[in-house]
């Protein structure tokens, strides 16, 4: 019996549990041994942010603040995209209501992850554009495959990203270099992301980047979690603060600006080049 239970676990890479099912856009998985939960985006094929994904990457967080995991790692189930950004289908074409629903659980879905007390990490197996770009830098370590892009490229689609979409951004950049990057809505690749200090290592496989972010969170064994956590969010206090003083004009301001006629056509003229390239 014991053999036979033994067997499984070797079969299933180790000592891990499944901690809710796919049935969701995310899925948790808590290694027993290590006690760190591996979030994973699973939206095909490019994990592009629609409310649906938003709002089950909260209910993933707070599955894994309230399981006391020692730590949480971000990755996708895709093979060459983190995520795509925004789901720009939803915002294309839409009324103000659903406007404002994208906006508030994007808003959601960022506080979860850059308040978040435990340790985070995101294993960034893929394209990180824009909304990718925002969840993996809303965590504390990146690591990143080789040649892929990372970045906020909002002014390329004629939108601009508010100040707390750039808050991770500027945790990890100098501003000389973050203005000149979001003002020219610059995707870096990976070997310049971590020139740059965007990404703190690469790794040549999606197993390797997961190894080197559980190294990351295991860094912090010896260290005192309230004291861990307490330090961490007196860092971000002051982007939280801001944020949850404007948040509520914030979701306004990104309705008037979303469903601008100008900006509207922008977004039709990106989607279709962007099919019009996927085709090629
Ligand atoms: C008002 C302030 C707002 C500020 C905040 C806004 C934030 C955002 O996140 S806006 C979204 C910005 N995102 C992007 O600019 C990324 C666009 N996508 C890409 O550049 C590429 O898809 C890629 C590099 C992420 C992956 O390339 P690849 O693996 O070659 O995949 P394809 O380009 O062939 O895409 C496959 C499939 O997915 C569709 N798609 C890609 N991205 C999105 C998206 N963000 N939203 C909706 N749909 C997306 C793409 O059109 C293809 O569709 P099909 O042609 O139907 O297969």
């Amino acid at each position: 019996m014991l053999h036979s239970n033994l067997l499984r676990l070797v079969a299933r890479g180790g000592p891990k549990r499944w901690m809710s099912t796919t049935t969701k856009l995310t899925s948790v998985e808590v290694n027993d041994k290590t006690g760190i939960a591996t979030l994973t985006l699973n939206r095909p094929p490019v994990n592009s942010q629609n409310v649906q994904l938003l709002v089950d990457l909260q209910s993933s967080i707070g599955e894994i603040e309230s399981n006391k995991s020692r730590g949480l790692i971000l990755t996708s189930a895709c093979s060459n995209v983190f995520s795509a950004g925004l789901d720009i289908l939803e915002m294309y074409n839409t009324d103000e209501e659903r406007l404002r629903t994208i906006w508030t659980e994007l808003q959601n879905a960022w506080i979860a992850l850059y308040g978040s007390s435990l340790p985070t990490a995101a294993a960034i197996n893929g394209h990180a554009p824009a909304g990718g770009c925002l969840l993996a830098t809303a965590c504390e370590y990146r690591v990143m495959l080789p040649k892929r892009l990372i970045g906020l490229n909002e002014t390329q689609l004629g939108i601009i990203a508010p100040k707390w979409l750039m808050s991770g951004f500027l945790n990890v950049l100098p501003q000389r270099v973050a203005e000149r990057a979001l003002t020219q809505g610059r995707l870096f690749t990976t070997e310049e992301a971590l020139a740059e200090g965007l990404v703190d290592e690469i790794a040549n496989t999606k197993e390797e980047a997961l190894e080197k972010c559980a190294a990351f969170i295991g860094s912090f064994t010896k260290v005192n979690p309230l004291a861990r956590s307490l330090t961490k969010l007196q860092f971000r206090a002051e982007n939280i603060k801001e944020f949850e003083k404007i948040r509520k004009k914030d979701v306004e301001d990104f309705v008037a600006l979303a469903s601008r006629p100008e900006v509207q056509k922008g977004m039709g003229i990106y989607l279709e080049n962007l099919k019009k390239k996927s085709k090629k």
